[in-house]
């Protein structure tokens, strides 16, 4: 059994139980709920230098703890004074230490940043916790859904205002996947099935290959700004990082020096 089929085993078991505490109507009476969502595509397609963005992330099961008892509000804070095009937060907590309140408390932290919910989507009452917890985008990984959850998952999304960050590794999943659904691609360069790589060349392979009226970004193994030139220079318009700046003690601050020694 791969880390993923891990994940997404214990995955089914939390979503039963969350359903089972809070029902789809308590979900919509969020005030998140009707909230206008900002678009990180838009924003991508129209910056003109590279975008990060940045990932709060507490621990992975690759690499153990990052940043054990970071702060979420202060990090966000700062990623969002520190010019992040968009945010990223874990909410999946068996794995990679996070929650529904890390979310909560980045939406306060930074109103005005796109904030995507990090987790492994696989049933519709996601998407709307999604929505009623702040987020302005979800993501979804093509290694874990059939085309037809894929098309699904991303048109609640919609519905809902959501956008759609498909996740692909390998030339398979992008040829297989429903592109014109989704309003972002991103090229995970580490497998979730075995957390191997620690290199960008699948994002260089596949850049020949993602629709060019999709945000096209590039995430996971990047630390270098010359890689992050390489991969704008090749058509990546968006970078998500984590551990680069999480492993630090000064997240937002790391993000700050990333951006000054980039444009
Ligand atoms: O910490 P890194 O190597 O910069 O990677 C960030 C992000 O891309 C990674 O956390 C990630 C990419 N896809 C995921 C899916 C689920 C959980 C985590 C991820």
């Amino acid at each position: 059994m791969s880390i993923l089929d891990e994940i997404i085993a214990n995955k089914r078991k939390e979503v039963e139980l969350s359903k089972a505490s809070v029902n789809l109507e308590d979900l919509s009476k969020s005030a998140y709920y009707t909230r206008a969502t900002i678009s990180l595509k838009d924003r991508l397609l129209q910056d003109t230098s590279p975008g990060i963005i940045a990932e709060f992330k507490r621990r992975s099961p690759s690499k153990g703890d990052i940043h054990a008892g970071a702060d979420v509000q202060t990090i966000v804070k700062g990623y969002e004074a520190g010019g992040a095009s968009g945010i990223s937060v874990l909410t999946d907590h068996d794995f990679f230490g996070g929650s529904k309140e890390d979310l909560l408390s980045a939406r306060t932290a930074a109103p005005n940043t796109p904030l995507l919910r990090k987790d492994f989507m696989i049933d519709p009452y996601q998407i709307h916790e999604a929505k009623a917890w702040g987020a302005d985008i979800i993501l979804l990984i093509a290694a874990n859904l059939e085309p037809n959850e894929v098309l699904s998952l991303s048109s609640l999304a919609h519905e809902l205002g959501l956008e759609v960050l498909l996740e692909v590794h390998d030339k398979e999943e992008l040829e297989r996947s429903p592109l014109d659904h989704v309003d972002i691609v991103g090229v995970n360069n580490r497998n979730l099935k075995n957390f191997a790589e620690n290199n960008v060349n699948a994002s260089l392979e596949l850049i020949q290959y993602l629709p060019k009226d999709k945000a096209r970004i590039s995430e996971s193994c990047i630390s270098a700004t010359e890689t992050v030139k390489e991969l704008w220079n090749v058509g990546f318009q968006g970078f998500l990082m984590g551990e680069n700046f999480m492993k630090t003690s000064e997240p937002a601050q790391t993000l700050a020096d990333f951006y000054s020694v980039l444009v």
